[in-house]
């Protein structure tokens, strides 16, 4: 479970995230909200990427403040433009860099990393320039990237705002078939509707927190 305590955080003086406690529990959790109300800030402390201002992140117990290295191991994290998240030059390099930090054996990283391309279809891919994937393409190897990590928790910050719509939805599909805990940033609101939950962001507050088809709908009508 991720649990979050008496959470704020602020930038110098800007405060972005007021007071939140929450309890994530369920498989599929969407974050919606206007640009700027802390959406972002939000998913990067789940993985310790940030540590709040105030209060504490929870991940199964773990606090990101004194157990940042566990809790990165447990919460994966796809960026927006997996450019920020592909570092070397050949997919299977990138695929490999990970788990090499990690100290695993090299027949663990091929087997996962084999496993990782045969899952979206990108055997063909392995000794491909990674910058020349499509964008597409891209955004799965980022997401391969933090699969073969094997965490339990995969925060998405916008994964498909950069693409066009036929790629949206594969990464879409990508996403729904995960048997990992996904929390989804995203303004794609189709997108959302048969998560499990969904919460709506305003000035660094929870709004709503609901079943999508609540949540989306009181969405539409607060930016209306
Ligand atoms: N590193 C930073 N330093 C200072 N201010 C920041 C920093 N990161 C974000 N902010 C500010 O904090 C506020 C919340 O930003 P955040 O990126 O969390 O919002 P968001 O909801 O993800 O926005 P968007 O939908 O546009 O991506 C914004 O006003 C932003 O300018």
């Amino acid at each position: 479970m991720i649990e979050l305590k008496e959470v704020s955080h602020a930038y110098g003086d800007r405060k972005v995230l007021k007071n939140i406690n929450l309890q994530l529990t369920e498989k599929r959790i969407g974050i919606v909200g206007s640009n700027g109300c802390g959406k972002s800030t939000f998913a990067r402390l789940l993985n310790g990427l940030l540590l709040p201002s105030q209060g504490d992140v929870l991940i199964d117990d773990l606090n990101t403040r004194q157990q940042g290295k566990a809790v990165r191991r447990k919460v994966g994290f796809v960026f927006q433009n997996p450019d920020n998240q592909i570092v070397f030059p050949v997919v299977e390099e990138d695929l490999a860099f990970g788990m090499k930090n990690l100290g695993l054996d090299k027949a663990t990283i091929r087997e996962r990393t084999d496993a990782a391309l045969a899952r979206y279809d990108m055997q063909d891919l392995r000794q491909h320039p990674a910058h020349l994937l499509s964008g597409g393409q891209k955004q799965l190897l980022a997401i391969s990237g933090v699969l073969v990590m094997e965490p339990e928790y995969i925060v998405f910050d916008e994964p498909t705002t950069l693409l066009d719509l036929r790629n949206k939805r594969r990464i879409a599909a990508a996403i729904a078939e995960l048997d990992q805990t996904a929390i989804v940033v995203s303004h794609d609101l189709e997108f959302l509707q048969d998560f499990d939950r969904v919460l709506v962001f305003e000035r660094g507050e929870v709004a709503v927190d609901d079943v999508p088809a609540v949540a989306l709908k009181e969405y539409v009508r607060m930016m209306s």
